[in-house]
């Protein structure tokens, strides 16, 4: 016990094992070292325009974090300010005193991946307040998507941002030595650019092997509703407390409701929810505004890690790797099951297509039946609005239905089914034309209406009637450089049947 009679700071290096093992020295001297930069006051003043209102990000229980614009607009980062009314050492009690921002400053100079807010840079000499500079996260954070948002995240996403802090989390935990967070709640995990989730605020994080003086000096901290119920002293950290958060997290992501929320009876997520985990009702305990997943596996898989990190006994909560690894598979299956619904959502658009394809024609047999009925001279409106957008039947398909309306070689296509149907002028050309609507059910063939679909979906068809520049002219079979968007009053569109025998000859027909 040599070190008690050293300084702390000794004693630390002393007792520290990490120091001991001249191996892992080598590796860590191999490691490239991470620039962080030093700020003057007065740069950061500027980069935030003087801490003002429009640079204010949000307000933690350290500090404020404004928005800096630094090096001319090249480098946005956000700068946490904590005063030093706010400047409650992590570790008074014992052997030595830090301050959330020195600490924060101590463990991200060594641990940078991008699934932490990394730092960038602190300035040292303002005499009021500590200044960290940190990389700045466009998105808000989890708390905010899962509590505040209009839209909040579906199952997909939400596995994502879990896996996400999870292998986070890992990699603090697989850091040499260690690194315990502490502080593991969704306000701590922001979004970046990338709509990824990333760790932040290491204020309360410690480094260190459970065994050393530091740790063993460092009185329990975290945020209520997160912390470890066995975390009582600090003998008993590790870093299963941080899987004890993650558990929570993650219910609180399954749920969308608080850690602790008085809405709810019992008010924390725990009590609330491993009951229900228990009985198998994982329904339940889904964030009731996006409902279950398509696939339940999902939820129950996702229900029975989080109440397993969130086990009272230590022991039986898994390691964070193990956690990644189960993530991952369930990442795995919300993608399948995403994939697999929205091939269910195409089958059903297709056969609801075809089923409308099929009731028209039908409706367009029961009208041609009509049409023979009437002698050849009058053709039935049939159909609404709606069927006319249905674009999905080849006039090819009804090619041999043509001798029914009596107009030569002219083909109906279930398109037209209503008031505008296909004209076959030629072996390549093509009109559409429009039936004159009437009282009861006819118009007289030889003067017919002829009109463009309003549906875009046919606007790309090469079998289109257009118009060009010069007023109403049309376009029939494979039509270049129309300008279908000049042709506005398709009702004036007429034509008259003496002129078919023109058109088959000229492509282009001019009124
Ligand atoms: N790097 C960042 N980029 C963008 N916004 C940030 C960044 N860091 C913090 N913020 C915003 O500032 C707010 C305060 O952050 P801070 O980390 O100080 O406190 P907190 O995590 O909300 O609470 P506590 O200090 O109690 O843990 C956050 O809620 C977040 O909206």
């Amino acid at each position: 016990m040599g070190y008690l009679s050293c300084n702390a700071e000794s004693a630390i290096a002393t007792c520290d094992t990490y120091n001991w093992d001249l191996r892992k020295k080598k590796k860590a001297r191999n490691k490239p070292i991470i620039k962080i930069r030093e700020f003057s006051y007065h740069q950061l003043v500027t980069a935030t325009n003087c801490f003002s209102a429009e640079s204010f990000l949000g307000k933690g229980s350290h500090g404020s974090v404004y928005k800096a614009v630094l090096q001319d607009g090249k480098l946005i980062a956000a700068v946490k300010k904590t005063t030093f009314f706010n400047h409650t050492s992590i570790n008074s009690t014992n052997c030595n005193t830090t301050t959330p921002a020195e600490n924060e400053i101590e463990i991200l100079s060594r641990v940078q991946n991008p699934r932490l807010v990394n730092l960038i840079g602190f300035c040292a000499d303002s005499k009021q307040s500590k200044l960290l500079v940190v990389e700045y996260m466009p998105n808000g954070s989890l708390f905010d998507l899962l509590h505040s948002a209009s839209r909040p995240p579906g199952w997909s996403r939400r596995v994502r941002f879990a896996l996400q802090v999870a292998k986070a989390i890992q990699t603090l935990h697989s850091s040499n030595p260690p690194v315990i967070h502490r502080d593991i709640k969704s306000s701590n995990i922001l979004i970046d650019h990338n709509y990824n989730a990333r760790l932040s605020d290491f204020g309360l994080a410690l480094r260190g092997n459970v065994e050393d003086v530091k740790i063993k000096c460092t009185p329990p901290a975290g945020t209520l509703g997160y912390l470890d119920p066995g975390y009582l002293a600090p003998g008993d950290l590790s870093t299963k407390s941080d899987v004890f958060s993650f558990g929570i997290l993650l219910l609180e992501i399954i749920s969308g409701r608080n850690a602790i929320d008085l809405n709810y009876s019992p008010p924390s997520v725990v009590d609330w929810a491993v009951p229900m985990i228990k009985h198998g009702e994982f329904a339940r305990i889904c964030d009731c505004r996006i409902g279950p997943s398509a696939d339940p596996s999902v939820i129950r898989q996702l229900a029975v890690l989080a109440a397993r990190c969130v086990r009272s006994s230590v022991e039986k909560r898994p390691e964070i790797s193990e956690v990644v690894e189960y993530l991952k598979v369930v990442g795995k299956r919300v993608h399948s099951s995403r994939v697999w619904s929205k091939f269910q959502h195409r089958v059903r658009c297709a056969e609801k297509s075809q089923r409308v394809v099929e009731h028209k024609r039908e409706v367009f047999d029961g009208s041609e039946q009509e049409v023979a009925k009437n002698s050849n001279s009058r053709v039935s409106r049939v159909g609404g609005r709606k069927s006319r957008r249905v674009s999905s039947v080849s006039g090819a398909e009804y090619g041999s239905n043509s001798a029914a309306v009596g107009v030569g070689d002219r083909v109906m296509r279930s398109k037209s089914i209503g008031s505008v149907n296909e004209i076959k002028l030629g072996p390549d050309q093509f009109a559409l034309v429009k039936r004159r609507p009437g009282p009861g059910v006819a118009v007289k063939m030889p003067v017919m209406r002829l009109s463009k679909s309003r549906s875009m979906g046919m606007l790309q068809s090469p079998r289109l009637v257009r118009c060009n520049n010069k007023g109403y002219a049309f376009e029939f079979g494979n039509g270049r450089n129309s300008e279908y968007s000049r042709q506005r009053d398709v009702s004036k569109l007429l034509i008259n049947l003496d002129d078919e025998k023109k058109m088959r000859e000229k492509p282009i027909v001019s009124f």
